[in-house]
């Protein structure tokens, strides 16, 4: 579970002080996973430094699991965009990157556990490449196979599937949440796409601007549906959400 309490984040430039985010109050079970979107600017990419504990200066605070947040004592993953694989390293030593890091024991389980995963997402056969011999998609699905591997408590992820061609991206979407369900790791990711928040955000948090607040939190009925484009939710929820993060509006009901 996450507890994110009063959170208010501030940066100080050669203009003085600017608050970014504004008395963020939010609770997410064990088993969910947030989209986070708003407009450009919002704060978004700061919540997620927070959550990895890269920010520590704010106000308010953020538990996992009734603990307060930190990256010393609790696993966060992390997938950035660019999908943050070493250019240096293979793909079986960029997944076990974590236990190097760690100075963790790599254990038979653990490579077995790698195997599997890597065959399931159809990588197994690239394991002695190089990141530059990968696909986006390839690439994605290593960044993937390494963050489940650290058994994470907590796994962030921005704007991860944004780099990916659309059919590509749609596969890359659906095996992560056919992953995500069997682990149910606390997640969130940022996504600027609306589509994106309806298929993969059980709970969608909207942003707004200037200082970023949350607008509204959404419970999500379309999450994970197969063919949730055809639901008769999706029109009415994408122009919902759309016309939110357009306006930055706060709902008055
Ligand atoms: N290190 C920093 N110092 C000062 N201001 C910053 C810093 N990092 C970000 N900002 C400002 O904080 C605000 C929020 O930035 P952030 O990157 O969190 O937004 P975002 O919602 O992720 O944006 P986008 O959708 O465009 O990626 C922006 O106005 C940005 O200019």
């Amino acid at each position: 579970m996450i507890q994110i309490k009063n959170l208010s984040v501030f940066y100080q430039g050669k203009e003085g002080t600017t608050q970014v985010l504004n008395q963020l109050d939010f609770t997410m079970n064990r088993d969910e996973i947030c989209a986070i979107i708003g407009p450009s600017g919002c704060g978004k990419s700061t919540l997620l430094k927070v959550l990895s504990g890269i920010i520590t200066t704010h106000e308010g605070e953020v538990l996992l699991n009734q603990e307060v947040l930190n990256p010393h004592s609790h696993k966060i993953g992390l997938i950035p965009q660019n999908f943050g694989l070493l250019p240096w390293k293979t793909v079986q030593e960029n997944c076990l990157l974590s236990f190097k890091i760690k100075k963790e024991k790599i254990t038979s389980s653990t490579l077995e556990k790698m195997d599997q995963m890597m065959r399931r997402l159809n990588i197994d056969h690239l394991k002695k490449r190089y990141p530059h011999e990968l696909s986006g998609g390839q690439k994605q699905r290593v960044a993937i196979v390494r963050s489940y591997l650290m058994e994470p408590d907590l796994l962030l992820m921005d704007e991860a599937f944004s780099a990916l061609d659309a059919i590509i991206k749609e596969e890359a979407q659906q095996l992560f949440l056919d992953v995500w369900s069997e682990s149910k790791i606390n997640t969130f990711f940022v996504t600027h796409s609306i589509d994106e928040a309806l298929y993969m955000g059980k709970k969608i948090m909207v942003l707004s601007n200037n200082p970023g607040q949350i607008v509204k939190i959404i419970d999500n009925p379309l999450f994970h549906l197969t063919d949730y484009r055809n639901h008769s939710d999706y029109p009415h929820l994408y122009a919902h959400l759309k016309q939110l993060i357009k306006k930055g509006w706060i709902e008055e009901s």
